[in-house]
């Protein structure tokens, strides 16, 4: 059977002198195993690719978390070298990526920097080093060379009633991971806010008027695909939501 494809976000990484376009395992599983489709990375080349081009033939974006922070420049901003690293390629493809897969109504799901590079692309602006802010909690991973333990569920949200995560998830809160240090600021346009953590910081964020699904996260419900709930309820409706993509994309193939 035919399955949808997603295209998955890149990082660029040097790695025994070269430079890769990489996405981790964890998202493209998730993809494959939570959603019923496959994944495909999108190289981070910018406006070397005709992003149109490429959208044209797919259902649906996941936008990767990475360590890496959006640039500062882009929110108006100023860049340092505390405040990095950065990964200008990256935001060079993924901005315009995300504004142009929300307009034409293709499904998107973006966590952790995802869920970061889509308020800036919408206009929006980042708060950094939370954890120094009063009456914010710290919401980085804890010290640890172990996965599982940097991943461990760190704490509870609480999600709007009646919005889109909650239609998702069918349930009023959840507990999620935690491996950031920046978090969502003024928020872009049309953005709405889904869940918070009990410090007020923003956790997850819809597309007020999206023409498509869009979900954005600042946990990583990828990790837990296996075995955690919430997590394979998310994946699970993004599923469903490119499936309906693909299916609306081969009736207008057709009829052309
Ligand atoms: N720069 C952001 C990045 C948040 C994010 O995507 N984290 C994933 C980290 C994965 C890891 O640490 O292994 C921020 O810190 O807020």
């Amino acid at each position: 059977m035919t399955k949808p494809l997603v295209l998955v976000t890149a990082d660029v990484k040097a790695v025994d002198g070269y430079r890769w376009h990489a996405a981790t395992s964890t998202y493209l599983e998730a993809v494959l195993k939570g959603s019923n489709a496959i994944p495909m990375i999108l190289p981070s080349l910018g406006a070397a690719i005709d992003l149109d081009a490429a959208l044209d033939r797919v259902d649906g974006v996941l936008a990767t978390g990475s360590r890496s922070n959006v640039n500062p420049d882009l929110y108006g901003g100023e860049a340092s070298e505390a405040n990095g690293p950065y990964d200008p390629d990256r935001d060079a493809t993924t901005l315009p990526l995300l504004r142009r897969a929300i307009e034409r109504g293709i499904p998107v799901l973006a966590i952790c920097r995802g869920m970061q590079e889509l308020n800036v692309a919408m206009g929006g602006t980042l708060l950094t080093e939370i954890q120094d802010m009063e009456g914010r909690h710290d919401h980085r991973a804890p010290a640890s060379d172990v996965q599982d333990e940097r991943f461990a569920i760190a704490h509870p949200i609480e999600i709007r009633a009646g919005g889109a995560l909650h239609a998702a998830l069918a349930a009023d809160s959840v507990e999620v991971n935690s491996l950031h240090r920046q978090a969502l600021g003024d928020l872009g346009r049309n953005l709405v806010v889904e869940a918070r953590a009990e410090d007020g910081t923003i956790e997850a964020v819809s597309v007020k008027e999206a023409p498509g699904f869009v979900l954005a996260t600042q946990w990583h419900p990828e990790y837990w695909i296996a075995c955690d709930g919430p997590s394979q309820k998310l994946f699970g409706a993004f599923g469903r939501a490119v499936e309906a993509y693909r299916l609306s994309r081969c009736a207008s193939l057709a009829a052309e």
